[in-house]
């Protein structure tokens, strides 16, 4: 006789075969077999009760984010099912395998307005490469193995709907996963014509860069080399702040609002772009529009969308700079490159200068410096969406050891929680640190039940300065608006996770801060430190006034008064004394030749 397994218990098999040891979701009527499966094989596969399930697809997708490997979610019918809706579309934005089993009425009771009944396909359509209805109980592991492979194939969400009764039916449990057949693609090598022409068009270059994302995560070494070889300052993308150490000399970190002034100026003042791996939309905007453009991804699609190419090399990012490392020759130091160094010192030293400030409500970079000293290497942050991404972006010193996520080009509030959630679940023995702003923890922050829960411990940092400060700066900065509906009411949000079982710690000051960091090393249970934080906004990149050969001075003074930065020279100092530099230095070497030392 055939053994028979419930459709429920003959998912979980499957996607247990990919290796997937939990699932985030919350349990409704409609998903009782499914919850049947996970109480039958708790042992193999936890799972996580988040208390919203937009906070479990988030949860899901930040697994990918950090691991590389599916999440998995699942949403019961209807309301819960479109709760699920915006956590999925952060993982196809940012492209992401996720595995979403969304349930549904029973097969009976479909298709005729009952209790809780939808139409959940077309809800899904946009947001999934991969969308079905399962038709049969006994078609439901294929179907989920089929979703899952989909998912990493397009890297994107896949859903598969779950009649409620045919999660319960009996079904021959004689279902093989396809979860052993999967292979790394190989590495697509450049076209070694392409290589040389590349090859060339940086060595005419006066000053080229590199400009970086995550497609070159796995090429941190090659980077390196290729900068140093080529004399080739490096810019990110923001998501792949951490591929480098943020110590390294050439680079300058990203560009665009939320980055640090020496990645804006250096890609304004580049005139070739070796653009890696990277997918910005914004990026077309934020280099020298007349720059050459050398671009290598390993998508054709890619290639030329975000930005005119002159060169396009359809190949992975770690063979194609160890191809250009290889066929190049060394070069001296560009003005721009030493430019580019010293005015990164000059932004780095401009940001410490404010680390023992004692001015409260307190400014970023003292909370900042203090992370920075505590957090592991192994540390794990989880950054939401607003103003928190910029000071992350400029203020954490990230090593290339720890991890970082966000929401990407999707860019949800709310991520925050979630994303900790996953950290801890995936790597309890890492410090996970989640950062929000007021507006963003106000969110999802019930999420501090989950932490609570599974005894999660999360160091929850809130920087609450009582506005949605990222939107309040564009409504100042960019469309001169009176500030409307930005404004957002005074909140203990120490007493708010008190009451939800954590540890509250309200603070106004560094030493305060840093008193709260050392009472939550004494607690296995989730922090939440809130941060009394200044209303003054960041130092604006994007409306950056400094350069008097651009600007009015009366700009410049008002500008330099706003920020603090009176110690902020512009790049283009530091061009004119990195030129001056290497004539004197060649002038140098012509007198020595002509025996004209002095000496
Ligand atoms: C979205 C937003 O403006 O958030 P914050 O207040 O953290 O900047």
């Amino acid at each position: 006789m055939v053994q028979t397994i419930s459709g429920s218990d003959a998912v979980l098999k499957v996607i247990e075969s990919w290796g997937v040891d939990h699932i985030y979701g919350y349990p409704g009527g409609s998903y009782d077999s499914g919850m049947n499966a996970l109480y039958n094989q708790k042992d193999k596969i936890k799972f996580i009760q988040v208390r919203h399930e937009e906070a479990g697809a988030l949860a899901a997708s930040a697994d990918a984010k950090h691991s590389g490997k599916i999440g998995v979610c699942f949403g019961s019918a209807g309301p819960g099912a479109i709760h699920l809706l915006n956590g999925l579309y952060d993982a196809k934005i940012d492209r992401v395998p996720v595995l979403a089993m969304v349930a549904q009425v029973p097969s009976t009771n479909m298709n005729i307005d009952f209790f809780q009944a939808m139409n959940e396909e077309p809800a899904f359509n946009d947001v999934a490469i991969f969308n079905r209805t399962v038709m049969t109980a006994k078609s439901l592991p294929k179907v989920i193995d089929e979703a899952i492979q989909q998912a990493y194939e397009k890297r994107g969400v896949a859903v598969v709907t779950i009649p409620k009764d045919f999660g319960w039916a009996q079904i021959p449990d004689t279902y093989v996963s396809n979860a052993n057949t999967q292979i790394e693609p190989y590495a697509i090598e450049p076209d070694p014509v392409k290589i040389d022409q590349a090859v060339k068009m940086i060595q005419a270059a006066k000053g080229p860069v590199v400009y970086f994302g995550l497609g070159a995560k796995h090429a941190r070494k090659q980077l390196m080399k290729v900068s140093e070889k080529f004399k080739m300052p490096l810019i990110s993308s923001v998501l792949a702040k951490g591929v480098l150490d943020e110590d390294y000399p050439a680079y300058m970190g990203s560009t665009g609002r939320v980055a640090p002034k020496p990645g804006v100026e250096a890609a304004m003042a580049a005139d070739l772009i070796l653009w890696v791996g990277n997918d910005v939309p914004f990026a077309s905007m934020l280099f020298n529009p007349k720059a050459k453009v050398i671009q290598i991804d390993i998508e054709s699609t890619k290639l030329g969308k975000r930005h005119h190419d002159d060169i396009a090399i359809l190949a992975d990012a770690k063979e194609a700079l160890k191809a250009l490392y290889k066929a190049g020759k060394e070069r001296a130091n560009t003005p721009l490159y030493d430019a580019c160094l010293a005015n990164k010192k000059n932004w780095t030293d401009w940001q410490d200068s404010f680390k023992d400030s004692t001015e409260s409500p307190v400014r970023p970079e003292p909370i900042f410096d203090v992370l920075n000293k505590e957090a592991s290497d192994k540390a794990v942050f989880a950054v939401d969406v607003g103003n928190t991404n910029i000071n992350f972006e400029r203020l954490i010193n990230i090593k290339h050891t720890q991890k970082w996520t966000t929401s990407g080009k999707y860019a949800t509030m709310g991520w925050s929680l979630p994303a900790a959630i996953s950290a801890k679940v995936l790597y309890p023995d890492r410090d996970v640190y989640s950062l929000s702003g007021d507006g963003a923890f106000a969110m999802l922050s019930e999420e501090i039940l989950t932490q609570y829960k599974y005894k999660l411990h999360i160091v929850n940092i809130v920087f609450s300065n009582e506005t949605l400060g990222f939107i309040e700066a564009e409504q100042t900065d960019d469309s001169h608006q009176p500030l409307s509906g930005v404004d957002l009411p005074a909140t203990d949000w120490a007493k708010v996770a008190e009451g939800m079982g954590a540890k509250g710690f309200t603070v106004r000051t560094k030493a305060e801060f840093q008193a709260a960091i050392e009472a939550a090393k004494d607690t296995d249970l989730p922090v939440v430190i809130d941060v009394k934080l200044t209303h003054k906004m960041p130092f604006t990149t994007q409306h950056m006034t400094l350069d008097p050969a651009y600007q009015d001075q009366k700009q410049i003074d008002a500008f330099v008064k706003k920020y603090d930065a009176q110690a902020l020279r512009p790049l283009r100092d530091f061009l004119k004394e990195a030129k001056a530099a290497q004539t004197a230095k060649k002038q140098a070497a012509k007198d020595v030749k002509a025996g004209k030392s002095g000496k």
